[in-house]
């Protein structure tokens, strides 16, 4: 054993509280541990004795019992294969409430402008049809012969045919050209369903009361408009109430043929669900802006109205998501909005492929935990079988909440939630680089080009171009350049800070009030700073057509981002896709996700430090050509090759990826081995493999969770002599002695490759409190990054080197047999066993891979010549059984240590007389 603390006491009488007398065997009264998960103690000894009635069967004297973590023993073992792996040698053991100003009805500043850009109700421009589509009913086709959602039940009932009379469905002729297509999901549905709570184009009726659509604001809408060559489905809200069903049906009909499908949210469930809960309560906390004050002062408006107005209309969505839903469909659900939907989905259709994305930063646990109803929606989002973030720190501080607040654990893919992994993974989102380069080439946008050069002539041109919100600091950007200008008077005729500020959630009384800010201070910078001929800030609060966005990125010489917290932001992406030829400056916040990527190519600034963003400006305003030719290339680079397709692309295919792996990753309860019958089959095999989880014999040996080899009679072998340098050991330590001093009865224990915190004779509370304190504390190591896993037992904490697991080491250990000269039965009879964490539970897949009569397991990479093992291992003779654990992935299950003591018992009365021929292999990992 490599390590010892505390030792184990074989042969020694129990000194566990709860104990009862099971069965006498073989003469020697056992007295076992009734709830004992784990073999330690008179278990061991008494297993002890009955694997030496095993072993005596098959003739092989039994060694003195060393402690040992694993063994594995054969009776074919004498040769001694030849297996190039380092020596190992053990070393010794170490121990507003202002609702005046409603938008658009606000003071106006003094110079800021309302005019649109180009009207919204015209009609749609070249090229962007998709964006803007003045539209009534069609007339012919769809003539609805009941209730929209009716209607929308045929699709599920009749395998997704559309309404009574039938439509144009586009997916049914799509056909994929691109060789970068999306995966396709498996199935006869096959299709993307694309749960959002906004569809990309909003509903409204124009001067003459038609029904038209425009194109969604949004970087969620302009990501998802980027995903190309799939089959996709979107469910959601066509951006308006429509309490009259005649219209929901003319709107749904006209969706239908954009394969959209729409949520009718009623204006008081809007009001609740996305003005209240959503936009004044989780976007206002996940961009780290605390809570609303004003909330519980409200009785109509209270969190818990609002929760529950979130539950009605998340389950709208998945009433949708449930009428539309085939086979094979993978459903998509997107953003805050929809935390509900996993778990409501997962209920009606356990089998459903379900991912979640969240395109807001997901906030630190320490402001997560401020949230009511915090654990609900926790528990419902890790129901989607992956988890998507824009940073690997929104899904670390997402792991991080999930272990504190609901008590799992992490593993490296993700949350392990009773047996089943929660793949949470990072995945930037991107913009389709593209459709912003074509249309610079778009003969309007040509003329619109040239026409603002002609506007801006002889000035410089800074752009904002921002939802008109308060996670995107207009005010501390408009301080900035107020004090810029104070800074810096010369430039005061010679630039101006063009604002877009696109009107937003105007229902939010947060948001109106925040506008009437923002005017204000316009007002005063271009009071103070305006001349006769030039007023510093342009300021419009308007959506821009998408042409006229192009050739404003096109024209301007420098980008202002300063968000104070962002998911991403796609406008810092846009306006480098447009930027081929000017070569602007970008000035990019540190707390956008965007940075991340960004960094190396743009002026990174803390948007909240305004004396650091007015020296910023004046930096980028002087910037060499030199300079900016460098820093755009690099942001050109990553811009152009990041797009929203391959953000798609990567997310559907490790979703897909993990919905083929869940049987191996699924909660199981297995049945309860059936002992009498693995008796019976164990002695008619004639070849058998034990693996164990417990073993003292000339066995095999594994130790360190796989890291470990013994062969019997050999010395130690490091399996993974190619592991790099633990680099990680030394900080570890540390912060293990730190927890050990403040933890009474707890202690740490340094092994050869890993180190281990244990709190098992530790007080339960504080041991488990401690360990949550720990388990952060290691995390912000990023160990993950170092080649280190974090392993979480029931009352220990181990890090230990990425890869090494028991499966492995088994795989090791079947690998010599294939080498033995001396085995000529193939083996057909394996029983796997023992109590193993999560992370080692491939112990129980590696045999069931070889099921199958006559399989050979081929070598693995690790050895140098080309021999295979045979087995010969009908799926009957094969025992994968898990010992007290309630989750797991094993077919077969034993409530404890006793019951392994019976089984054994009985395997040793089973077996024939020995024979050297059917000798058991046991391996203990
Ligand atoms: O739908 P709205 O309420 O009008 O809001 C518009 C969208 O705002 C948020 O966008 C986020 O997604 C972007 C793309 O991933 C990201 O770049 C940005 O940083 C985020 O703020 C919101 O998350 C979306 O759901 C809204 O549709
Ligand atoms: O008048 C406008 C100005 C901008 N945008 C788009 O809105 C998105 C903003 O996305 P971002 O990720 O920057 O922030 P979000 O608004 O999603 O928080 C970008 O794709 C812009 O092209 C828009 O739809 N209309």
């Amino acid at each position: 054993m490599l390590h010892s603390a505390p030792p184990l006491e074989v042969g020694a009488s129990s000194t566990g509280h709860h104990r009862c007398l099971l069965r006498d065997v073989g003469g020697h009264g056992a007295l076992l541990p009734a709830d004992s998960s784990r073999l330690y103690g008179d278990d061991a000894a008494t297993t002890k004795f009955l694997l030496e009635r095993i072993l005596r069967g098959s003739g092989i004297p039994p060694l003195p019992y060393s402690s040992s973590s694993a063994a594995a023993v054969h009776a074919e073992q004498r040769e001694d294969p030849e297996v190039s792996a380092s020596r190992f040698v053990p070393k010794s053991q170490i121990h507003g409430d202002d609702t005046s100003e409603a938008s658009g009805a606000g003071t106006a500043p003094a110079t800021a402008l309302h005019r649109p850009v180009e009207s919204t109700a015209s009609s749609p421009a070249e090229g962007e049809s998709a964006e803007r589509e003045d539209s009534a009913a069609p007339a012919s086709g769809f003539v609805p012969s009941g209730k929209a959602p009716a209607a929308e039940k045929s699709e599920s009932s009749g395998g997704g045919s559309p309404p009574a009379t039938k439509l144009h469905d586009p997916l049914e002729s799509a056909e994929d050209i691109s060789t970068s297509r999306l995966p396709t999901p498996q199935g006869p549905g096959g299709r993307i369903v694309i749960v959002a709570n906004r569809l990309p184009v909003t509903a409204r009726r124009n001067d003459v009361g038609q029904w038209v659509y425009d194109r969604s604001s949004g970087g969620l809408v302009s990501a998802l408009g980027g995903i190309k060559n799939a089959k996709i489905v979107y469910v959601g809200w066509p951006g308006v109430s429509v309490p009259d069903k005649d219209d929901q049906l003319i709107i749904t009909n006209y969706l239908w043929q954009k394969s959209y499908r729409p949520v009718f949210l009623d204006e008081d469930l809007m009001d609740q669900y996305y003005s209240g809960y959503c936009n004044n309560i989780l976007w206002p906390l996940f961009h780290y802006m605390g809570m609303p004050q004003d909330c519980r002062f409200k009785k109509s408006n209270d969190f818990e109205s609002q929760l529950k107005a979130y539950e009605k209309a998340n389950e709208m969505f998945a009433e949708v998501v449930r009428q539309i839903h085939k086979e094979g469909d993978t459903i998509w659900c997107q953003d805050y909005h929809l935390m509900l939907l996993p778990m409501i989905l997962r209920k009606s259709n356990i089998n459903m492929k379900v991912g979640w994305f969240l395109h807001t930063p997901f906030p630190s646990y320490e402001i997560f935990r401020v949230l009511p109803d915090r654990v609900k929606l926790l528990e419902s989002v890790i129901q989607a079988d992956l988890v998507g973030f824009h940073t690997y720190d929104y899904a670390r501080h997402f792991v991080n909440a999930c272990t504190n607040l609901l008590g799992l654990d992490s593993c490296p893919q993700g949350i392990e939630c009773g047996g089943r992994i929660v793949r949470v993974d990072a995945f930037p989102i991107g913009i389709d680089a593209r459709r912003f380069g074509d249309a610079l080439e778009l003969h309007q946008v040509k003329e619109k080009i040239t026409e603002f050069q002609n506007l801006f002539a002889g000035r410089k041109v800074m752009l904002g171009v921002d939802r008109l919100d308060m996670i995107k600091g207009f005010i501390q950007k408009l301080l900035a350049f107020e004090k810029f200008l104070e800074q810096n008077e010369d430039w005061k005729a010679k630039v101006v800070l063009l604002q877009i500020a696109v009107p937003t959630r105007s229902d939010v009384p947060e948001y109106r009030k925040l506008a009437s800010q923002v005017h204000e201070l316009v007002a005063r910078v271009n009071g103070r700073f305006g001349t006769l001929k030039t007023t510093p800030i342009l300021h419009l609060d308007q959506t821009l057509d998408f042409h006229t966005l192009c050739a404003l990125y096109a024209v301007t010489d420098v980008a202002l981002i300063t968000s104070l917290r962002d998911g991403m932001n796609l406008v810092s992406y846009e306006y480098v896709a447009c930027q081929e030829s000017k070569k602007g400056v970008l000035i990019l916040n540190e707390f956008a996700g965007a940075a991340q990527s960004l960094r190396s190519g743009a002026i990174i600034v803390n948007p909240w430090d305004i004396t650091e963003v007015a020296g910023k400006i004046k930096i980028a305003l002087n910037m060499s050509a030199v300079d900016r030719e460098k820093w755009h290339k690099h942001n050109y680079e990553i811009v152009t090759t990041h797009t929203a397709q391959d953000w798609a692309q990567n997310f559907l295919r490790e979703l897909n990826d993990t919905a083929i792996k869940s049987p191996l990753r699924t909660s199981q309860t297995g049945t309860a081995l059936p002992i009498e019958e693995a008796a019976a089959c164990y002695a008619q095999s004639k070849n058998r493999l034990l693996i164990l989880n417990f073993g003292g014999y000339n066995m095999w040996l594994v130790a360190e969770n796989g890291m470990f080899l013994r062969r019997p009679g050999k010395d130690w072998i490091n399996l993974m002599p190619e592991h790099p340098e633990i680099s990680w050991s030394n900080s570890v330590k540390n912060v293990f002695e730190y927890f050990r001093k403040r933890t009474p009865g707890s202690y740490s224990e340094e092994r050869e490759t890993s180190v281990c915190w244990n709190y098992k004779h530790a007080d339960v509370e504080t041991g488990r409190n401690q360990a949550k304190d720990l388990l952060q504390q290691l995390r912000s190591y990023s160990l993950s990054n170092q080649g280190a896993d974090i392993v979480r037992g029931s009352q220990s904490i181990e890090v230990r080197p990425t890869g090494a697991t028991k499966g492995k080491a088994v795989e090791a250990i079947i690998n010599d047999l294939g080498h033995s000269k001396t085995m000529i039965t193939p083996i057909d009879y394996v029983l796997c066993i023992g109590h193993f964490l999560a992370k080692d539970e491939d112990v129980y897949t590696l045999s069931s891979f070889d099921a199958q009569p006559g399989s050979t397991r081929k070598e693995k990479g690790w050895q140098a010549d080309n021999t295979s093992i045979k087995f010969d291992l009908k799926p009957e003779n094969y025992f994968p059984c898990t010992v007290g654990r309630e989750h797991s992935i094993a077919r077969y299950k034993l409530e404890g240590t006793n019951n392994v003591v019976c089984l054994l018992q009985d395997l040793a009365v089973a077996a024939p007389p020995a024979n050297i021929s059917n000798q058991p292999t046991i391996a203990c990992p």
